[in-house]
Order: C-alpha cells, then structure tokens, then sequence
C-alpha cells in the first residue's frame, strides 16, 4: 500500500508492505539518485536490520556509512547530536547525499534533526522499526532532541523525501514498546476516528493488535496525515496530536527520560485528562470510562509518585504554551476534540482535580 502526504513542495510517499525492508534501496532508486546515505540507527536495531538495510542500499548502488547510538530516549539529546555531526563531517557527506533513519521515534527525531540543519539541509528518509515510529512519528516532518529541562525543546519541521514501514519488524519489537506504540494509535482514534477507537476496543490480547498492525498502522497514519496536510507547522489543527502530552511530556521530563517510555507517558496523560474532563464536564462520562478501560485493559496507565511542583514546573515548558497560556487538548467525546486555553495556574487546578491524590 502507497499513502500520499501532499504539501506544497514537501509532499512525499509512505510505502507500507510486509518485507520492505529488502528493498529500499530499489524504492529509494526511484526518488534519490544522490551517492551516499549515512544509515542512523541504534543499538538494539543495528544487528537486527542493519545489514538488510545497508545490503538493499548498496544492491541498488549506493555507498553506506552506518552510525549506531545508544538506544533509548536517554541519547535524543545534544550530544549524540553532536556525534552525528561528526560523522557526517568526518565522512565528507554533502549536499548531494542523505540520511537514513533505521529505528523507532528516537532515531527518527533525532537524526532528521541532524539532517535538516547539516549543511543547513540535506536529505532525509525514515524506515521505522517501532509500532510508534510507524504510526506516528516517521511522518510529519516533527524532528527533534530533549533537553533537561523538556522534550523536544530544540528542534525543527523537516519533512522525509519517503518513508519505507516494513509491518514484520514488529516481529522483534519487545511487548511493552508495542504498547508505547499503542498509546499513540488510541490518542489518534480518541481525537479524530471513533470506529477506529471502537476496532482497538475489540482487541484482547497484544497478539490481537500484532495481527492487526497493518490496518492499525493505516488507521493512524490516516488521521496523523489528515492533521499535518491541514496544518504543516503545529499553529493550529495538528495540535490535536498532543492530546495526553501536555502531562505525559511533563512526566518524562520530570522522571529524567528513562522511567516511562514516551507511549506510555502519553497514555498516562490522555487518562488524566480524561478524569479531570468528566470532572469540569468537558468530557462525557462514558467516554472517558470507555478510554479509561482500553488503557487498564493493556495496564497503560502507570502509578506515577510526583509532586505537583515538579509536573508543573516541566508543563510550563509545553511548545503550546504561548506567554503563559497554554492550549489543552480534551476529547468531548469519543473521535472529537476541542482546545482549552488555560493559564498555568489553571492548568494547576486542572491536574489537581485530575490527579487529586499528588500534592
Ligand atoms: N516526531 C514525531 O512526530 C513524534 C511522534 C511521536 C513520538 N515521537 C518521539 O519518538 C520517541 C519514541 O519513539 P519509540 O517509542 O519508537 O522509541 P525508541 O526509538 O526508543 O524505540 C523503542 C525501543 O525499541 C527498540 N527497537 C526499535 N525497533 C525495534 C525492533 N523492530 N525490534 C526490537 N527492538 C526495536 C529501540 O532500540 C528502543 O530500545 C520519543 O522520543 C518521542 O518523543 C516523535
Ligand atoms: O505530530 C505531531 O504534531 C505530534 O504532536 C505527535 C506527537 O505524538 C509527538 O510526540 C510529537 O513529537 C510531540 O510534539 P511536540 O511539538 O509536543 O514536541
Ligand atoms: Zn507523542
């Protein structure tokens, strides 16, 4: 299957196929006849597919170069940055040449970010690994790295020349990564597509949703591209997509980004946000139940022991916070959302009717 992200000048491919991953260097052919790719990936991923990847490209005759970080979020930041730079510099990659994330979210954000501002810009395709990356973060054009004191505080709009999802990478994916993944594809059915809330509310078991990954990897990619042709730079529409990350955001970054996986975090966000909905009335109460449940069923929605201070101090760092007003993103109901322009003090408020047990 072929999906279109049309944009004026930016618009690109995302292909979908159970087996890609062998030729991408074929598909590549088609759009980007430069000389040499650097392949970004990481630790866990490099001797898992590294090497079809780094086969299909040369078989297609391309020169590879492979860097590998880290795996984990605790590497999105300046000095792996850094690193990428330096290889790329030292391996003499000009404009002429691309990148090539090999990975989940982490390697996506972070080596598009490299991509877009070596050199001021060259280019860049994603193959995802994860059922995040695949769902969500390998399109639209989001790249990024943390810094203490937030997540994505440094970053950039920088859209792929094409994106290459093989569905069978999954097969490898560790389960609680699955349901990182699955925490963003409730979030896209909980803003925008109520049947396809209902069809992830009929899977049991994670081996119910592995077998449905290409239609959920289609479901979400549906409204996550819907969001970014109408609004390409996150001033407007696509700030649905942050419903469950004002809070989950705020988490990971008061946690040091290596307690809860950013899927999880995000679906510890969306149950709070939908407690403290029902509890102003901006949510229907059995809405929120239904949310509620699909998350308890997967067990999604962490205890978290934090202070107030420490949640709010990280959410005032939001990117939807503008002069200290900040936009929240709630679900009336199921497949809808709306926008609450809230001031932080308000938003205190809002976290302590959701949360009522921290202090
Ligand atoms: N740019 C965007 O629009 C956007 C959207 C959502 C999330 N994000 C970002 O994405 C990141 C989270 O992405 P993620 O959940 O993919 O995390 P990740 O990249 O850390 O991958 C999760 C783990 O799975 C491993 N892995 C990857 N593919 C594998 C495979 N096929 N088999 C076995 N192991 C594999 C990785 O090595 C890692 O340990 C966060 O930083 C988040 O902020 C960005
Ligand atoms: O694509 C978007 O827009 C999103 O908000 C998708 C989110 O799932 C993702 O986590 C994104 O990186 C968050 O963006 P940010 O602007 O809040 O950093
Ligand atoms: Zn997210």
């Amino acid at each position: 299957m072929k999906l279109e992200v049309r944009l004026p000048q930016r618009g690109y491919a995302i292909h979908l196929k159970k087996g890609i991953l062998d030729g991408v260097g074929e598909l590549l052919r088609q759009t980007f006849q430069g000389p040499k790719v650097l392949i970004a990936t990481d630790s866990n991923v490099a001797p898992l597919y590294g090497e079809r990847v780094r086969n299909s490209l040369e078989r297609a005759g391309y020169a590879t170069q492979t860097f590998v970080f880290a795996a984990g979020e605790a590497s999105k930041n300046m000095n792996t940055l850094m690193d990428v730079y330096g290889v790329l510099a030292d391996g003499h990659f000009t404009r002429s040449d691309a990148v090539l994330a090999l990975g989940g979210g982490v390697v996506g954000d972070l080596s598009g970010l490299a991509a877009a501002t070596y050199l001021r810009g060259i280019r860049f395709y994603q193959v995802p690994t994860t059922l995040l990356a695949q769902i969500d973060s390998s399109v639209g054009g989001k790249v990024a790295v943390d810094l203490p004191q937030g997540k994505n505080l440094v970053g950039n709009f920088y859209q792929p020349g094409a994106v290459f999802i093989d569905p069978d990478t999954l097969s490898t994916l560790p389960e609680a990564e699955v349901l990182g993944g699955f925490g963003e594809a409730v979030k896209h059915g909980a803003i925008m597509d109520e049947n396809y809330f209902a069809r992830m509310e009929g899977y049991q078991t994670i081996a119910d949703l592995l077998k449905d990954s290409e239609k959920l990897i289609e479901g979400s990619l549906r409204v996550k591209i819907g969001m970014v042709e109408q609004d390409e730079r996150d001033t407007g529409a696509r700030m649905a997509l942050n419903f469950g990350h004002t809070l989950g955001h705020a988490l990971e970054a008061a946690t040091g980004f290596d307690r809860y996986i950013h899927g999880i975090a995000v679906a510890w966000g969306m149950a709070a946000v939908a407690r403290g909905s029902v509890a102003m009335g901006w949510m229907k109460a059995e809405d929120a139940r239904r949310l509620n449940a699909l998350l308890e069923r997967f067990h999604m929605i962490p205890e978290v022991n934090l202070s107030l201070d420490d949640l709010m101090g990280k959410a005032a760092s939001d990117k939807k916070n503008f002069g200290g007003t900040l936009t929240l993103v709630v679900v009336p109901e199921l497949g809808k959302h709306e926008f609450k322009r809230l001031s932080l003090e308000e938003l205190r408020r809002f976290t302590k009717e959701a949360l009522p047990w921290i202090s």
